[in-house]
């Protein structure tokens, strides 16, 4: 089967975007891999899949699925290129567009300038809904990672996030720390792991290596998770532009409710690919003459 998709980013963060309403999709966790694969795939962080509603009170159903093949709760990057695509593709033809994703609901707004800002709930801090193990709610825990103890945050913003304040993003150990903190014992599910530089009271500096993924460009729900623990800490304001190596989002929180998340998403191509062609990831062994 032939299956139309269109790639799509926000701030770097990259994704191949399938129509789900109008087409019959049927995903295996093997193709996923391979459609990621940016050597022998199509190349992305994640592959969203946009799907008719299971409740009259929302327009779609969003599901989101790492380049590992792991499905996930949510996607704050995703979630303004859903925006986008479902506009651009008159899925919808209204700005305002009510979602829900495994994570939990999104109300989306597509503003005139492109720029689309999205309610992305409320965070969960308490240990068992992140899930962390944890005895009680703190707003820093200590986590021993390759033989050092770590003060880190842990928020979900529906995906489980750590964040590590550090003094320089750029200086940051993410190669070598991230995989270690991601698949950290005491987060079960693992975890998407930040690390964030404080440049003032309204503006951090932002990288994270991503649950299933690794260090991609931009996380909308990891800068979500950095404000509200950068704000729960008191290192920070209640609305913080946050600067990642893709570019910047604006994330609000007033200390309670929901997070607001307002940056770019953009269409890059439209594409097709057969749902039946598979091919090996591994290296070739060469052939034999
Ligand atoms: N890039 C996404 C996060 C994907 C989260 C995924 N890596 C997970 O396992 O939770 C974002 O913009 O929020």
């Amino acid at each position: 089967m032939r299956l139309k998709f269109t790639k799509m980013h926000g701030l770097g963060n990259d994704f191949m975007v399938v129509d789900g309403v109008t087409q019959n999709v049927e995903l295996q966790e093997s193709l996923i891999e391979q459609w990621a694969d940016r050597n022998f795939g199509i190349g992305f962080d994640q592959l969203l899949l946009v799907e008719p509603p299971s409740r009259p009170d929302r327009d779609f159903r969003y599901r989101i699925f790492n380049a590992d093949g792991s499905e996930v709760e949510n996607c704050g990057n995703g979630a303004r290129c859903f925006a986008r695509f479902v506009l651009d593709n008159k899925l919808i033809d209204s700005p305002l567009i009510r979602v829900e994703t495994a994570g939990g609901d999104l109300e989306l707004n597509v503003q005139p300038d492109g720029q689309v800002t999205v309610n992305m709930g409320r965070p969960r801090l308490r240990p068992e809904k992140i899930p962390f193990n944890a005895t009680e709610r703190a707003n820093l825990y200590p986590l021993v990672v390759d033989g050092q103890t770590l003060q880190i945050s842990a928020v979900s913003m529906g995906n489980p996030h750590s964040v590590l304040k550090v003094d320089s993003v750029a200086q940051a150990p993410v190669a070598t720390l991230g995989p270690l903190i991601e698949s950290h014992s005491d987060f079960p599910q693992r975890v998407n792991a930040g690390f964030m530089e404080i440049v003032d009271r309204n503006n951090i500096r932002l990288r994270v290596f991503e649950r299933g993924v690794g260090e991609t460009l931009a996380c909308g729900t990891g800068a979500c998770a950095a404000v509200v623990a950068g704000i729960l800490n008191g290192w920070l304001d209640h609305k913080v532009a946050v600067e990642l190596p893709g570019g910047s989002v604006v994330i609000e929180w007033p200390g309670d409710g929901n997070v607001m998340m307002t940056g770019p998403a953009a269409s890059v191509f439209e594409g097709y690919i057969d749902t039946h062609q598979s091919y090996s990831l591994g290296r070739s062994e060469g052939v034999s003459v």
